[in-house]
């Protein structure tokens, strides 16, 4: 049923009104402005009077006398001085204006809805912060919070959004369990809902618990600044790393903590497995990862187990080898690349023998990237195949020094379909999407200090290079351009960063030729 208009006399009425209480606030902010002189002497004026009043009330009523005779003494030489009078005013109105000056309130400590949230946290804290046998325990029922609480902030809620705790050197704190005990509490007493971070210090005995804001989700596809070797992965915490990207976020340009991926023959984590949840985003950062190798010159192979057609976008690409999503593409595509990896090995090391530098066709980055491996797993069982799996060998143990990176995807719940090889070459390992702190620590090698953020945005997890700190992560959104769900701001950044159709012919697909040694 289609609306009808308002009389126009109801909505104009409506409109006057607005604009008389428009009028209204407006000439109220004037007034309070040109008031505001008049305002603050009056409250100095009040002020002098009660200070006035409560001096005459604490002075003997033997000396009320000769303090009147002085006060009026004074007030006769001021009347008698020339201009006294008027400099009396002014001096007056002086103080008056000084007294009455509004000083910013000065937060000394916490109030009462905050004290009881401390005080509820050291009681809950009690049973594992204590033992019988200590005769001055720090953690005590009905004890003081003051002596192992420090350095606390809140938010609107009487919530803290940050505490220092020093704990008895007795509590086990090396032990992941009693600490992650501690965590529980200290996450469920102080409000469910936000992202803790924990940060212990055994040396110390303390522990600071600090809420984390969420990590930005802006950050779309473009081109980094990054040198020739170096991936962002994602987005972290300021403080979590010392590299920072320049990046296009909205309308401004702003300083990104990134985290940086170095790959070629001097890193330590030269292939990646990127772990997570169906939907979380692993095609997505794949695709990111094969948009930062194009832009620094690298050759790609793609292989899609899930076979959704995500990486259409890059088929016939200047730089893509091929898009690989049957079972003997795959085949096909994986084998070429071993024996490329070979070629490359041999070929630098003859160029070595021969006292000259390796050849430029040996030095240009290949990257693997191999989607769900678990699917073409299967399917190679079924036909009693090879798993395209095993065809990673030689990339994974070699490809660091033969400029070849391998990127895996799986899901969590096939993630143990992974060889033994994938596993123990991909040093750097990213899990998005929810999962529990042991999920993580599978993939990871420990759990992030951090707890679960209450919303998972796609592209949100965790990474960790190598032995370094589990790093939050928000990878950029780098959808596919020919999902129809993409905006069109995404959909123009990913159109825009992908290399022109290549008229040449891709040496992957063609079968692989023995190497003539
Ligand atoms: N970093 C990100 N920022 C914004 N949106 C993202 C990000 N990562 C993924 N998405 C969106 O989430 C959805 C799923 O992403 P993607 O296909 O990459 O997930 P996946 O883990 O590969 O899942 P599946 O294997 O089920 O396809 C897509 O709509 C994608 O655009």
């Amino acid at each position: 049923m289609a609306r009808r208009p308002l009389p126009r006399i109801l909505s104009s009425g409506s409109e006057r009104i607005a604009r008389g209480r428009e009028v209204a606030r407006s000439a109220a902010d004037s007034a309070t402005d040109v008031l505001h002189p008049l305002i603050t002497v009056s409250r100095g004026l009040r002020k002098l009077v009660a200070a006035g009043r409560a001096k005459w009330a604490a002075t003997p009523k033997d000396r009320r006398g000769p303090t009147l005779f002085l006060a009026a003494a004074g007030v006769l030489v001021v009347v008698l001085v020339p201009y006294g009078p008027l400099l009396a005013l002014i001096g007056v109105m002086a103080v008056a204006a000084w007294q009455g000056r509004e000083r910013p309130v000065v937060k000394t400590g916490p109030d009462e809805a905050e004290t009881e949230r401390l005080k509820g946290l050291y009681e809950a804290l009690v049973p594992y912060f204590s033992v019988p046998e200590d005769p001055s325990p720090l953690f005590a029922h009905g004890g003081d919070w003051s002596g192992a609480f420090s350095d606390f902030t809140f938010d609107g809620d009487a919530r803290p959004t940050r505490l220092r705790i020093v704990y008895p050197a007795y509590f086990p704190d090396g032990e992941p369990a009693a600490r992650a005990r501690v965590e529980q509490v200290l996450h469920a007493k102080s409000g469910r809902g936000r992202e803790y971070l924990f940060d212990w210090d055994e040396e110390g005995n303390q522990l600071v618990m600090s809420v984390l804001p969420a990590l930005p989700t802006t950050v779309a596809a473009q081109r980094f600044v990054t040198v020739p070797g170096e991936t962002v992965l994602g987005f972290t915490d300021p403080e979590a790393v010392q590299r920072t990207v320049p990046v296009r976020d909205g309308d401004a340009t702003r300083d990104a903590p990134a985290v940086v991926w170095r790959t070629g023959a001097r890193s330590t984590e030269p292939h990646l497995l990127a772990v997570g949840q169906p939907g979380s985003g692993t095609s997505t950062l794949l695709r990111s990862i094969a948009l930062q190798a194009l832009q620094h010159d690298g050759d790609v192979l793609i292989v899609d187990g899930g076979g959704t057609g995500e990486y259409a976008c890059l088929v016939g690409r200047a730089g893509v080898l091929a898009v690989e999503c049957g079972l003997n593409g795959a085949l096909t595509g994986l084998e070429w690349a071993a024996r490329e990896t070979e070629r490359r090995l041999v070929a630098a090391q003859r160029a070595r023998g021969a006292g000259l530098a390796p050849p430029e066709d040996t030095r240009r980055p290949l990257w693997i990237l191999l989607d769900r491996p678990s699917v073409l797993g299967d399917l190679a069982a079924i036909d009693a195949r090879q798993d395209p799996q095993d065809l990673l060998k030689v990339p994974l143990r070699h490809g660091r020094s033969a400029q070849v990176t391998v990127v895996v995807a799986e899901q969590f719940d096939t993630v143990d379909r992974l060889g033994e090889t994938v596993r123990t070459h991909t040093r750097a390992r990213v899990a998005l999407g929810p999962a529990s702190p042991d999920w993580l620590a599978a993939v990871l090698g420990t759990a992030p200090r951090t707890t679960p953020p209450p919303h998972v945005p796609p592209g949100r997890g965790y990474a960790r290079l190598g032995t370094g700190p589990v790093l939050r992560l928000q990878v950029p959104a780098t959808p596919d351009p020919y999902d129809e769900t993409t905006s069109e701001a995404h959909r123009r950044a990913v159109l825009g960063l992908l290399p022109e159709h290549d008229t040449q012919e891709s040496p992957a697909p063609t079968p692989p030729q023995p190497l003539a040694h």
